[in-house]
């Protein structure tokens, strides 16, 4: 131990040890040093846990290695005990601050008031080292707060004295009130799960949630009264918002059958409607309508949370054709598979059920239970499942419904649906009520009519008033997880540093008026306000604090310019494209030499439209960067309406959202530019910028699978206005099957020319190949998740010729005991494969093709990475 640590520890209140003198068993050492696995390692092969002076659990402890700490208490290491220097391990824990350890610690029972050999008591110690949490585990612990030290003084002196005002004000209060049994008693938790059901209902414009909602809130008098109403409504509804003609069209323009606009004839939600609905046998539920209306896509993927507790119900209006019901709940579908994370099991997400609407309008028959039988829903579900057999959580039942009738079979199975799902978490007891959830909840109803004008605060702010109010001795792990309680019950929405203590506020009255068609066509063309501009446009509450909010939610950016603030929503902007932006004529770019490279970013064949509602965040996460990246880097960003231009000293760097007409399909274009001999600045810049926008796809779409096709740099470099993009499949299958990877090249189907592997993708540089690593030679790990969870859905059924998972993992040299060993961890048996196989991606592709599984190779050839940019290796 350094001289500083001595007088550090001495300062500090806990002995300092000569340790060096003294002789460690292996776990001692172990402990002391750190190493976890270690730890294991000899706690599985029995060594003994208490042997002393210095007991491995109290080295551990001063060392700060609380995983350690926490593996020895979990082992059963002794911890009334004191060391060489006659410390208890709690004594230890209070002094260099490790909360969890003083928690577990306290969980275990451990005596909270046993001073060391100096007189000092762990409050003491706590208290003269400002550890206010700690001081708040002791008290919850039953501590006695009164407790002197040798020389008479309360820990609260001891708090002055060292200048923790805090923790000083902590246990005066806690000595006034009189509550302390209570407030600990609070923080217990019981045996009842904190359990509140979500139901999410999506689906386009029209198809009916609105009035889902309304009947499932219906109770037995007012439903009597919906279904007069309803009939009423049919009545003055004119004819169905997609009427024949555009059906015919529909079947070769899929962009005609996706119509998020919302016909006129009745009241459309704005933004997220969030709802505490009470159903009989169920119980209350928060139900979430999320608007069929496109401008509020780029919000949802911050409500579509892993949420164990939820249904989420596509509806689809039975009054469009099977082909335009098919094309709507595989976007929503894909919509909502590209909001999971695919590595978490699928039931974290609660299951997905289908509900075909407006029924009564079709020739549908009942059957005797008052069920609808109907041809048509049942071919849009079969072939929704067919498409999808990755949507692990997609129910294969699905409902029909008159949306009007709440006392109808179809809202009986939904309840059933509902109370089964309860009845499934009950029994799981997932999460902990405690009695610090009640009362906040009590609580919080105070608190929204207290803020209801911005119902925000930051978490600091939250804290102090839930102590002030409900708890002292909520410490911030109380509280951190009492606000993943609330968040989940949808009672507050946390997002970064604030919580939104009305959900209802921020989907209705925030989102649903910020983002709305109206808001939008009256908002600066630019996108780009300062608060001043932004508190005209919306006078509601405060704008700093909306900003603030909005900024959390990465939906606009802070923009600091020679102490000018200003915020850009990408959102909001409507600039056109400027012309000469990619300009052929600059001479910079014509000479013989320059460098030209580019890349399509896509989405999977069966897949369309998903990227408008993402495009906006790639344009914030591309203003961050270039504002990280500071100016010093003559870096200059232009955004227009799904554009930006990226200007880095003599690179020019152009993204932009394109939809193509004919088939709806979108692509993500990124292309570079730069004067001859910058090809690795060129080839750097240009990785860097596929990087940010990858990351931004991630963060709203960490379930979304990208293929990155390669633009012709041929074309590019002559400007072709019909440029051919190779596919990744083709590309990957050419560097698979070449003996040298640099001498593949590829045939150009528009120019009817070859290309090199070198021109296209190393801007014709072949020194940048030793900065990198090809795709086919990466591990399966590199292998995105996306793809993977695609992997399961074609590998986990079994297959009758034995072309599933239990081949291939035979094929790719895992024994049969292996594979049995890995049957407990993961649901999917591919998921678990493909998460230790250690082979090359190369090999994976050959393993399925030799299964014959052609399929499945395509899969991974499409989605794996084209390269990898290693440490630069000077060549
Ligand atoms: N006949 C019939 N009409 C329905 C049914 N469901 C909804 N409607 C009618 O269709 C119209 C639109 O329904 P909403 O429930 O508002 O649609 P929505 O899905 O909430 O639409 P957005 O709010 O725009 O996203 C209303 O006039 C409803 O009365 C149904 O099952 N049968």
């Amino acid at each position: 131990m350094s001289h500083h640590t001595t007088s550090e520890c001495l300062s500090r209140g806990c002995s300092y040890s000569p340790s060096h003198s003294l002789e460690y068993t292996a776990l001692q050492y172990a402990s002391r040093k750190g190493s976890l696995d270690e730890v294991r390692y000899l706690i599985d092969s029995g060594a003994d846990l208490d042997s002393g002076p210095d007991p491995a659990l109290h080295l551990a402890i001063r060392r700060r290695h609380t995983p350690i700490a926490l593996m020895l208490l979990q082992s059963g290491a002794e911890y009334e005990m004191r060391d060489s220097h006659g410390d208890y391990p709690i004594h230890i824990a209070c002094t260099v601050g490790l909360l969890d350890v003083v928690h577990t610690l306290c969980a275990l029972g451990c005596n909270v008031e046993v001073p060391t050999t100096k007189g000092l008591y762990p409050l003491h110690l706590a208290a003269k080292n400002g550890h206010i949490n700690i001081i708040r585990c002791l008290c919850t612990a039953g501590c006695n707060i009164d407790v002197k030290y040798s020389d008479n003084v309360r820990a609260d002196v001891t708090a002055i004295k060292y200048g923790y005002n805090d923790i000083c004000e902590l246990l005066d209060k806690l000595r006034a009130t009189g509550n302390r049994d209570q407030f600990a008693r609070q923080l217990v938790p019981t045996s009842k799960p904190a359990l509140k059901l979500s139901l999410r209902v999506l689906g386009n414009c029209g198809v009916g949630k609105t009035s889902m909602v309304k009947s499932l809130n219906a109770g037995l008098f007012s439903s009597l009264f919906r279904r007069s109403s309803s009939l009423q409504s049919n009545k003055s509804r004119p004819s169905s918002p997609i009427n024949n003609t555009q059906i015919e069209m529909d079947v070769t323009s899929r962009q005609n059958s996706l119509n998020f606009e919302s016909t006129a004839n009745y009241n459309s939600t704005n933004g997220i409607h969030v709802q505490n609905v009470d159903i009989s046998n169920v119980g209350e539920v928060t139900v979430w309508e999320f608007s069929g209306q496109e401008n509020f896509f780029p919000v949802y993927h911050h409500f579509l949370y892993p949420n164990p507790h939820a249904i989420t119900a596509i509806l689809f209006n039975l009054e469009d054709t099977v082909n335009v019901q098919i094309q709507q709940v595989l976007f929503w579908l894909n919509f909502l598979m590209a909001r999971q994370h695919s590595d978490l099991p699928s039931y974290e997400y609660g299951k997905i059920v289908l509900v075909a609407t407006h029924v009564d309008t079709t020739r549908a028959v009942k059957n005797q239970q008052g069920e609808w039988i109907c041809p048509d829903a049942q071919k849009t579900v079969d072939a929704v499942i067919k498409a999808t057999p990755h949507a692990f959580n997609l129910s294969k039942s699905y409902l029909i419904a008159d949306c009007n009738v709440p006392a109808s079979y179809a809202f009986k199975q939904l309840k059933g649906m509902l109370s089964a799902l309860k009845q499934n978490c009950l029994q799981q007891s997932v999460g902990t009520w405690t009695g610090l959830l009640e009362a906040s909840l009590l609580w919080l109803a105070g608190l929204q009519k207290q803020y209801e004008q911005f119902p925000v605060l930051t978490r600091e702010v939250f804290s102090e008033l839930l102590r002030a109010q409900v708890n002292l001795l909520a410490s911030d792990c109380h509280i951190c997880e009492l606000l993943q309680q609330l968040h989940l019950m949808g009672e507050v929405f946390c997002v970064q540093q604030l919580v939104v203590i009305s959900v209802p506020w921020l989907g209705t009255q925030l989102i649903g008026e910020l983002f709305s068609m109206q808001f939008q066509n009256q908002s600066r063309v630019t996108g780009v306000y300062t608060s001043e501009d932004f508190q005209a446009g919306y006078n509601q509450c405060d704008a700093l604090g909306v900003l603030d909010l909005l900024r959390s939610m990465d939906l606009c950016v802070r923009c600091e310019f020679e102490g000018d603030v200003e915020y850009e929503f990408p959102i909001y902007n409507q600039t056109e494209t400027l012309s000469g932006l990619w300009d052929s004529g600059d001479p910079r770019y014509r000479t013989t030499g320059a460098c030209y490279g580019g890349a399509r970013l896509q989405t999977p064949p069966d897949t369309c439209h998903l990227f408008s509602s993402i495009f906006t965040h790639v344009q914030v996460d591309l203003r961050k960067a270039t504002l990280e990246s500071g100016a010093a880097n003559e870096t200059d960003l232009y955004q227009w309406y799904r554009g930006s231009k990226l200007c880095t000293s003599v690179l020019e760097t152009l993204i932009t959202l394109h939809e193509d007409a004919s088939t709806g399909d979108e692509f993500i274009e990124v292309k570079i530019r730069g004067p001859r001999e910058s090809s690795q600045y060129c080839f750097h810049l240009f990785e860097q910028v596929l990087e940010t926008v990858g990351q931004a796809l991630k963060r709203v779409c960490p379930g979304l699978l990208v293929e990155r096709h390669v633009l012709s740099p041929q074309q590019l470099r002559i400007h072709d206005p019909e440029t051919y993009a190779y596919e990744p499949q083709v590309l990957a299958a050419a560097m698979l099957e070449a003996e040298s990877t640099l001498d593949v090249t590829i045939h150009n189907a528009y120019t009817d020319k070859q290309e090199s592997i070198i021109q296209l993708v190393l801007f014709d540089d072949q020194a940048i190949a030793h900065n990198i690593q090809w795709g086919c030679a990466l591990k399966v790990r590199d292998v995105p998740t996306p793809a993977k969870l695609k992997l399961c859905g074609l590998l986990d059924p079994p297959e009758p010729h034995g072309r599933d998972w239990c081949v291939l993992a035979l094929r790719l040299g895992l024994s049969q005991e292996r594979i049995a060993a890995l049957d407990s961890q993961h649901s999917s048996c591919t998921m678990r494969l493909l998460s230790i196989a250690d082979c090359s991606i190369g090999a994976l592709v050959a393993s399925l093709h030799d299964l014959d599984r052609g399929d499945a190779a395509d899969v991974v050839l499409r989605s794996a990475p084209l390269l990898k940019v290693v440490e630069h290796v000077d060549s």
